[in-house]
């Protein structure tokens, strides 16, 4: 059997799905590799992974080479509490002024841009660069963080009060869509697909189990996420009943949502059919 390389992205979103594989619980002879989500993106599509978590607009950006794995993905149905936006003005007030995208993102830029060109209607100027809120808050009127980076920074503003405006991005793109955000996929390479296709069957089967032993087995994730990132338990405990880890017929819709707001932003060059492992059409 071929070993699968699998991308696991290093944030507590990703836990549930990995936390039994992690552990030696369920069977993957394949290897793990940890990292942010722009380094597994680039990993998965220069072929040194075979499937990984993916970036949601990165899968638009490649769907000729890439199928989605179903029932999995990083979602939440409003506030996400890990991908925020601080500013030094409210939101509104940020036109021509300069924001500081974290370089671990990719669906969250994206989702910033469509937010600002289609709710807000502001145009800001931007910069990428490694997540650090000290730093990007010192050099700009605003900063992008996403995951576990995201949920520290929010947290030190509250803890040592400092003066900024924290806008949910997940929770701007509900009041403006009414849907929830798909921020995540699991993306695997057709060729390889299609070259091991028992593989795969096999690795949805094992991932989906990985998600049930993980809601089954609550305490045990919880401690490990503690353990992890040293946040406080009530945050994480908040957090884990946000993220959702799904993939249904709500899901794609509200998928397919952002991706045409992505297109109308010039951020994806076509619309996008939706191509999942095992389903008609894939
Ligand atoms: C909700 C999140 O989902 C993620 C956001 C991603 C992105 O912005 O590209 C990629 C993978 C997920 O980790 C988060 O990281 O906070």
């Amino acid at each position: 059997m071929a070993k699968v390389r699998l991308g696991q992205v290093d944030y507590l979103n990703c836990l549930p799905v990995f936390h039994a594989l992690e552990d030696g619980i369920l069977p993957f002879e394949g290897e793990l590799i940890k990292g942010t989500p722009t380094m597994l993106n680039k990993m998965l599509l220069e072929g040194e992974l075979d499937v990984t978590a993916l970036s949601s607009i990165e899968y638009a950006r490649h769907v000729d080479k890439c199928f989605i794995l179903p029932n999995l993905s990083v979602s939440a149905d409003g506030p996400v509490h890990s991908i925020f936006l601080f500013s030094h003005v409210p939101v509104t007030e940020l036109e021509g002024k300069k924001i500081c995208l974290t370089s671990s993102s990719s669906t969250s830029i994206a989702l910033l841009k469509v937010l600002f060109d289609h709710y807000y209607h502001v145009e800001a100027k931007y910069e990428t660069q490694a997540p650090d809120l000290d730093k990007m808050m010192s050099c700009a009127d605003g900063a992008l963080l996403i995951g576990d980076d995201a949920m520290r920074a929010n947290l030190r503003v509250k803890e040592e009060g400092l003066p900024y405006h924290v806008t949910d991005l997940g929770e701007v793109w509900k009041q403006f869509t009414g849907e929830r955000m798909v921020f995540a996929l699991w993306i695997i390479k057709k060729d390889f697909a299609l070259e091991h296709p028992e593989e795969i069957d096999l690795l949805c089967k094992t991932l989906v189990e990985a998600k049930e032993y993980a809601a089954a087995n609550y305490d045990g994730l919880l401690k490990k996420a503690r353990r992890r990132s040293g946040l406080p338990m009530e945050v994480l405990e908040e957090y884990f009943q946000t993220i959702n880890n799904d993939f249904d017929e709500g899901h794609k819709r509200a998928l397919l949502t952002f991706y045409d707001y992505c297109y109308k932003s010039g951020l994806i060059e076509e619309r996008v059919r939706l191509s999942v492992w095992g389903e008609e059409g894939a």
